[in-house]
């Protein structure tokens, strides 16, 4: 037996898969190899072995493939957040481009799918407005901030981290200083003990505001008041700071309650010519600038001519529906979140938007009900795509024009079967775009078009 766990064996990678891993193949099966690129030649240690795949470890590079570069940081053969340092920008989007190609073909059975080349507005570091540290405790008790290994939770301690907007990284260091000195004890999630469970920074990339939040059991957190005051004075740029508390067993990070302890609750962001406050608790997409180009994109190709009904599903704090309301007639928004919406009626009422109203409640119960006929549905759902019941309603209610913007590639590519099939809706075309570069990650806008 040629494939026993580990044994090192020699290949060469030829692709990516879908989560980032080089892939390559040994005798008659397929063998995944992360920190791999296509074109590497390399010498890899079997770690699992199945029927007819198998996962391995780098162990010696051989050939180094063109593609490959030295990555931009220290840790990245460690941590997990990005998968992808080791892979030059513009094979990242030639990857990225072959991974929707693929996912349409392979999970939506389109033959030949209409994706255009990855946007990118060509800044892969300093770009991300938004981190959220898990904290931990080194062996020798010092508090430690950062991300977990590949596949563990296992802290990769960081004092800075090169995807994020660069004004976030001096408060990193200091941060858990000041934890420790204040001996807060940081959450034990095998005991389900401890206090403070995740450290979260927020910045408006055209403002600079920057908001602190730290993620806690419970709230008591002897000190926090004089603690944040400290930071507001430390470092101007941050407006607030706030707890939030997440008491339940989860892997979840934010729960449910947030409390601002110092300055304000929100940060002020100006995107596609709006100002927009935005809480350290409900989504914003991370990457501004790339955001705001897919939301040209948008707008072009809808071509929109004030006349127009519009549904935006999953709005969010209203960064698509409120530009967009300036071009229709009407919009209505649907967002499962209350403090979302509350953050969207603000948006729209400090932007002088009128014509534009929110319901709060899950998608797939609210469009159901709804008996107008809207002329576009604009759909932006989490990772885990449309409930079937939300496909259900548009194929009842048939808007003549659908713009389904997703995070995650497979499920974009299953709900799209859904709806095209029996040729109801057709795609005019699909935009992906870089929001995540430096990791496997894409964003995928598809426009749909009625037929019949
Ligand atoms: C990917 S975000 C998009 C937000 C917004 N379009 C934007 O660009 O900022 C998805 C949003 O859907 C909301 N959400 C999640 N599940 C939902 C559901 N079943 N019904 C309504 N909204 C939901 C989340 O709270 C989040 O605000």
């Amino acid at each position: 037996m040629s494939k026993q766990q580990g044994k090192l064996i020699e290949i060469t990678i030829t692709d990516l898969n879908s989560t980032g891993d080089g892939v390559g193949r040994f005798e008659e099966i397929v063998v995944f190899v992360p920190d791999t690129v296509p074109g590497d030649r390399a010498i890899v240690r079997l770690v699992q072995v199945k029927a007819e795949y198998a996962h391995g470890k780098l162990h010696q590079l051989l050939q180094a493939s063109a593609h490959r570069v030295r990555a931009g940081c220290i840790v990245a053969d460690k941590c997990g957040g990005c998968q992808w340092q080791h892979i030059d920008y513009e094979y990242q989007l030639v990857a990225k481009h072959d991974q929707v190609i693929q996912a349409l073909q392979r999970i939506g059975g389109f033959v030949n799918p209409p994706v255009d080349r990855v946007l990118t507005t060509d800044a892969p570091l300093g770009y991300r407005n938004k981190a959220t540290y898990p904290l931990g405790i080194s062996a020798s008790g010092k508090v430690q901030a950062g991300y977990y290994q590949k596949g563990s939770h296992r802290l990769v301690n960081l004092n800075q981290c090169p995807v994020q907007d660069p004004r976030l990284n001096p408060l990193l260091a200091q941060v858990k200083q000041d934890i420790q000195q204040r001996g807060w004890q940081i959450y034990d999630e095998g005991k389900h003990q401890g206090q403070i469970r995740h450290l979260g920074l927020r910045i408006g990339r055209r403002t600079g505001e920057m908001l602190l939040t730290l993620i806690v059991k419970e709230w008591n957190l002897p000190g926090i008041e004089q603690q944040a005051q400290e930071w507001l004075e430390r470092y101007p740029q941050l407006v607030g700071v706030s707890l939030n508390r997440n008491h339940h067993r989860t892997n979840a990070i934010f729960g449910d309650e947030t409390r601002c302890v110092a300055g304000v609750s929100y940060l002020r962001e100006v995107f596609a010519g709006l100002e927009f406050q935005v809480r350290p608790d409900t989504f914003f997409q991370v990457y501004t600038e790339t955001a705001e180009a897919l939301l040209q994109v948008i707008q072009s190709e809808l071509n929109l001519q004030g006349q127009e009904l519009l549904i935006d599903a999953y709005c969010g704090i209203g960064t698509l529906i409120l530009p967009l309301a300036k071009q229709v007639r009407q919009a209505i928004g649907l967002e499962l979140q209350p403090e979302a919406v509350e953050q969207a009626v603000f948006n729209a009422e400090h932007n002088g938007i009128n014509n534009v109203t929110f319901q709060v409640g899950a998608v797939e119960n609210l469009l159901p009900e709804m008996s107008i006929k809207p002329d576009v549905v604009l759909l932006d759902p989490p990772r885990k795509g449309c409930d079937r019941a939300v496909i259900n309603s548009l194929l009842e209610l048939k808007p003549p024009r659908i713009v389904y913007v997703s995070c995650k590639v497979a499920t974009l590519a299953r709900d799209l079967k859904f709806l095209c099939q029996d040729g109801l809706y057709q795609i005019t075309s699909i935009q992906p775009a870089d929001f995540f570069p430096q990791t496997a990650h894409v964003e995928a806008v598809a426009f749909l078009v009625l037929t019949h």
